[in-house]
């Protein structure tokens, strides 16, 4: 029997990094997933090792079960129901494994994610043999969640066929999990998070394992119901940037500047908050959507100079705002920034008319050499499809 997982990428509408900090962050899933699939080996395939293909950037590894035993010092002792933090010995031994891999420069970053693999493999299935592949829609290191889509898929696709849960295996098609199945998924996924953000919020993986749209505050989510027609548009400067390395420039600004950060950090909550209000609050009529999408906008404006003010903005980030503000759009980043994506709010009245606005701030992005896309969001949040079940 083989499971497939999927979860989805994500885009922060106001918060990122301030989250960090306890401020409130405003995310939505999109509607672009990571798909990871496992399978045991049968008898009759004598395969006796760990086997991951990750497709996206082509690479292939293997480990036997052995090596894993001689190597991982706490191998077999985790349970699956329990989620829990590596502990140094380990991330020193799965440092080393991957350290062995021998990855070329250019895929040095991988190493991170080949480490939360590790981690979430051998906590959940311990030494048994298994081939697993991992492929995504969502362009990876740029701000679009691709970490925490992955440590989700891979969480609920390993939770699947663990025995701490109980799932209908004859289901034909996706199918999701209760809210205390999520709820566990979310916490190993969040474990593999910080084994490659090193210190993240959560509201990536929360968002990406649940879905739709949600306020994000110190670990707690509230589900936000949308009342208003939400349409953004998502530009990629093709700057790749690490996340990891942005939030910790970030936290040492805040050791710096103690006083000033948790002023910016304060003002970002309550824009997070404002914007919260205003996306669930009812809506009369069209001039009434014209108003909130003003009012957004202008929010994420706000947003976009404290981000700067945080250092996580970009010479290219600053191309695209300078762009889309000849339009009249408003742009910011999303997720930790340093290049990466933004997104620009559209209105939402254009989007039905031919040759419009959009169409216009498009082909001018293009022509810079960013890559843009229209991206539904509030959308459905991780789940699963199993094949090869026989009754
Ligand atoms: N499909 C994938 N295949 C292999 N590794 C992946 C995949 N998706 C994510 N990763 C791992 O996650 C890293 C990117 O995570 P990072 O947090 O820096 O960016 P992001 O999650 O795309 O953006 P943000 O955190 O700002 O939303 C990659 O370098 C890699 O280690
Ligand atoms: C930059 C950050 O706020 C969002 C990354 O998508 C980090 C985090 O919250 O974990
Ligand atoms: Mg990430």
């Amino acid at each position: 029997m083989e499971v497939r997982a999927r979860a989805p990428g994500k885009i922060i509408l106001t918060g990122e990094h301030a989250v960090v900090h306890g401020s409130t962050a405003v995310a939505a899933a999109i509607d672009l997933y990571t798909y990871v699939s496992l399978r045991f080996p049968t008898p009759e395939d004598n395969n006796d090792a760990l086997q991951v293909q990750f497709k996206d950037v082509d690479l292939e590894f293997s480990w036997p079960v052995g090596k894993l035993k001689e190597v991982l010092p706490e191998l077999g002792s985790k349970s699956a129901s329990s989620p829990s933090s590596c502990s140094l010995e380990t991330t020193k031994a799965i440092a080393s494994l991957v350290e062995e891999l021998n990855l070329a420069d250019a895929k040095i970053g991988l190493a991170s994610g080949i480490s939360a693999f590790i981690w979430l493999y051998t906590s959940i299935h311990g030494d048994k043999p298994a081939k697993v592949v991992v492929n995504s829609e969502l362009p990876l290191g740029s701000g679009l969640g691709s970490s925490a889509a992955l440590c989700v898929a891979l969480s609920a696709a390993l939770l699947s066929l663990s025995d701490s849960l109980k799932l209908d295996f004859s289901h034909q098609g996706w199918q999701t999990f209760g809210d205390s199945e999520l709820d566990l998924v979310n916490k190993w996924a969040f474990e593999g998070e910080k084994m490659i953000h090193g210190r993240p919020s959560g509201i990536d993986n929360t968002v990406s394992t649940f879905g739709n749209m949600i306020k994000f505050r110190s670990g707690e989510l509230t589900r936000i119901k949308t009342n208003m027609p939400l349409k953004m548009l998502v530009t990629n400067t093709k700057v790749g940037r690490n996340t990891r390395a942005l939030v910790s420039g970030v936290s040492e600004r805040a050791v710096r500047h103690g006083s000033a950060m948790s002023s910016v950090f304060k003002a970002v909550d309550s824009i997070s908050n404002e914007v919260a209000a205003i996306i669930q609050s009812p809506v009369s009529d069209d001039l009434a959507i014209t108003e909130k999408e003003e009012k957004l906008g202008e929010l994420m404006e706000m947003n976009q100079g404290l981000l700067q003010c945080m250092g996580v903005s970009h010479s290219t980030i600053e191309t695209v705002i300078k762009t889309t503000l000849k339009y009249k759009l408003a742009t910011k980043l999303t997720g930790a920034g340093g290049g990466g994506c933004v997104v620009t709010l559209l209105p939402a009245h254009d989007l039905v008319l031919a040759g419009t606005v959009v169409d216009k701030v498009i082909a001018e992005l293009e022509e810079c050499g960013f890559q843009c896309l229209i991206a539904g969001i509030g959308g459905r949040g991780m789940e699963i499809s199993f094949s090869g079940f026989s009754s």
